[in-house]
């Protein structure tokens, strides 16, 4: 796994739960903050965005990937995902974030007791499809 140092680390996660104060989520009262570690330093975050119409709720993730790619970024180095009970990204995120490199680490932070968990995005996503069998693909 690519190694983030400690500060580095702390950095990312001190984002995630800032943007989780941002999370509208007034269907589910779940809110959820992410924060990508660019690879030039910067830090990107994301919240969920919830809808009366619920499927079309947003994860705080894709917030943040589609924020990062918005702003010229297609490289990170990590993203941290602050929640109550630390919970991993749902399996649409987990895809969204596979497009953009499966060596990442994803930290899951609980924002209740501070504690983390670390998995390389590859360990959440086996066997992922990348597109590489697509017809046309870069
Ligand atoms: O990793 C996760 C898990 C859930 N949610 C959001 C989606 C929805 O708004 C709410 C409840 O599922 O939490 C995220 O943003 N990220
Ligand atoms: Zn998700």
């Amino acid at each position: 796994m690519p190694e983030l140092k400690a500060n580095e680390i702390e950095h990312l996660v001190r984002a995630a739960i800032e943007a989780r104060d941002q999370a509208y989520a007034p269907h589910s009262h779940f809110y959820v903050g992410a924060a990508l570690l660019i690879a030039s330093g910067e830090i990107v975050a994301g919240c969920n965005v919830e809808n009366a119409s619920y499927s079309l709720s947003l994860c705080a993730e894709r917030g943040a990937v589609v924020t990062a790619v918005a702003q010229g970024h297609r490289k990170w180095r990590g993203i941290a995902i602050a929640s109550v009970g630390g919970v991993s990204p749902c399996g649409a995120c987990r895809q969204f974030l596979a497009e953009f490199g499966l060596d990442l680490p994803v930290i899951m932070v609980d924002v209740i007791d501070g504690s983390r968990r670390v998995r390389q995005l590859a360990q959440l996503l086996p066997d992922a499809f990348d597109g590489s069998s697509l017809p046309i693909h870069d």
